[in-house]
């Protein structure tokens, strides 16, 4: 088994995250979390449940029909398994990440872990089929190795490296229903009817549409039940097995919590879902701004201003004064327009770019930073301000380098302008 960079959280992504919860889930995580502390005291451990997560990442994509696995097809010029495991890493909860991908693709893999900074992954050998690298993910959760810093979970999460928009809200759903059920996962009303054919081409009978649903991931389950479900289970089943709750059905008899789960959940399977993918993260990360003000009192009056304007197009808008500029690491936003009102320099813009630079922000996203300078035109001649304001030209060549696109904005108003605004 191979291990990945350990250690903190790389930066986020945006959308929704659990302080949106609704208070019975809250009560529920609570819960969990009382149960495996009481049981972790009394082994003298620490406190939190432990959950890992496997994520079978070992297919050739036949139905994709390109060269490259789906999984390491780009999306917006970032493999398509970094957005899943960005979506898994950010969720703190999940202490280990276990990818199992085929040898040929063992070097890949490790240069996306380390482009990418991703933290708490390990890597294992994929299986010829999707039930074969699942069991090797477990297995090395099972059976921690001298060198491994991996212990066996309490609940494990399966979750397909071609789901990339799994968010911390339905994991925790799975998961919480897991812990009391033994097994459970997402699913998704049928968009088509199911019809089962007879053997000369015909329709044989159609399953009723409102009483069935299509699984989809993430599942969740005990450790012990999953494990001990992969170890009794036939040759046959890892062969043509699809679906992991079936297996805790048939060999631990545990009837797995279905889970509602969103449509953004669905599995990257043809190329058109690339397309569809690129769509969704072009969305998520253009919907969030950042208005950076220089004073408070700026902050007040022209960001507030601008705030309500952009609320209209945009779901989320925050606006802070230059001062709270670390605060926007935190933000985990892509978009921010950097206002300064009185002066024609480059001082805030610079302040910010230096902090957007530090953050590594710019690694999984492009970051957009509009510089606007409102100058009034009693006080400053128009030409001059000009050619200052041309330096950004530089400053722009410059951080494009580091994935940062900056453009200035120069409003140039009279005096009765700025009391309009
Ligand atoms: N031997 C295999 C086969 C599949 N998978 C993984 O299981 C997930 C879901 O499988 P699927 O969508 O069927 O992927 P592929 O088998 O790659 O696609 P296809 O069926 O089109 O060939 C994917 O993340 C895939 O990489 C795996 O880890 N090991
Ligand atoms: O459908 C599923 C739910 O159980 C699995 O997510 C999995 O994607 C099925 O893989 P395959 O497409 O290889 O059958």
């Amino acid at each position: 088994m191979e291990s990945g960079t350990p250690g903190g959280s790389g930066p986020a992504e945006p959308g929704p995250r659990l302080r949106g919860l609704g208070g019975a889930l809250q009560a529920a995580w609570a819960s969990l979390l009382s149960g495996a502390q009481a049981q972790a005291q009394a082994e003298g451990g620490c406190c939190a449940p432990a959950v890992a997560a496997v994520l079978p990442a070992g297919g050739s994509g036949e139905r994709m029909g390109v060269p490259t696995p789906k999984q390491f097809c780009p999306i917006l010029e970032r493999p398509l398994i970094s957005y899943t495991l960005q979506a898994l890493e950010r969720v703190r909860w999940i202490k280990d990440i276990v990818v199992a991908v085929t040898g040929g693709n063992m070097e890949a893999m490790k240069g996306i872990i380390q482009r990418y900074q991703h933290k708490r992954i390990s890597l294992v050998e994929a299986g010829v089929t999707r039930h074969r690298s699942i069991f090797n993910g477990l297995k090395a959760l099972a059976e921690s190795q001298p060198n491994s810093r991996l212990s066996r979970p309490e609940v494990v999460i399966i979750h397909d490296a071609v789901r990339p928009f799994v968010e911390e809200d339905v994991l925790l759903k799975v998961v919480t229903a897991a812990k009391e059920h033994g097994a459970a996962g997402a699913i998704r009303p049928l968009v088509s009817t199911v019809i089962s054919p007879s053997s000369d081409g015909c329709l044989d009978h159609s399953l009723d549409r409102t009483k069935h649903r299509a699984s989809e991931m993430p599942q969740a389950f005990l450790f012990d039940v999953i494990y001990e479900a992969y170890q009794q289970c036939s040759d046959y089943d890892l062969e043509f097995g699809t679906e992991c709750l079936q297996l805790a059905l048939k060999y631990c008899h545990v009837k797995a919590k279905l889970v509602e789960g969103s449509p953004d959940l669905w599995k990257v399977t043809y190329k058109r879902d690339l397309y569809a993918a690129e769509s969704i993260i072009k969305e998520r990360i253009s919907q969030q701004m950042c208005v950076v003000m220089d004073t408070k009192e700026d902050e007040e009056h022209v960001g507030r201003c601008l705030e309500e304007m952009l609320k209209n197009e945009l779901n989320h808008v925050k606006v802070m004064s230059g001062r709270d500029l670390q605060q926007v690491i935190l933000e985990q936003c892509y978009n921010f327009v950097c206002v300064n009102v009185m002066t024609s320099d480059f001082e805030k813009t610079q302040k910010l770019l230096n902090v957007l630079d530090e953050s590594n922000l710019s690694i999984l996203y492009p970051v957009v930073v509009i510089s606007v300078h409102f100058l009034d035109n009693k006080s400053i001649p128009f030409g001059r301000k000009m050619e200052d304001l041309m330096q950004i030209k530089e400053l722009a060549r410059e951080v494009k380098k580091r994935n940062i696109l900056l453009c200035g904005l120069l409003i140039y108003y009279p005096q009765i302008f700025f009391g309009l605004l």
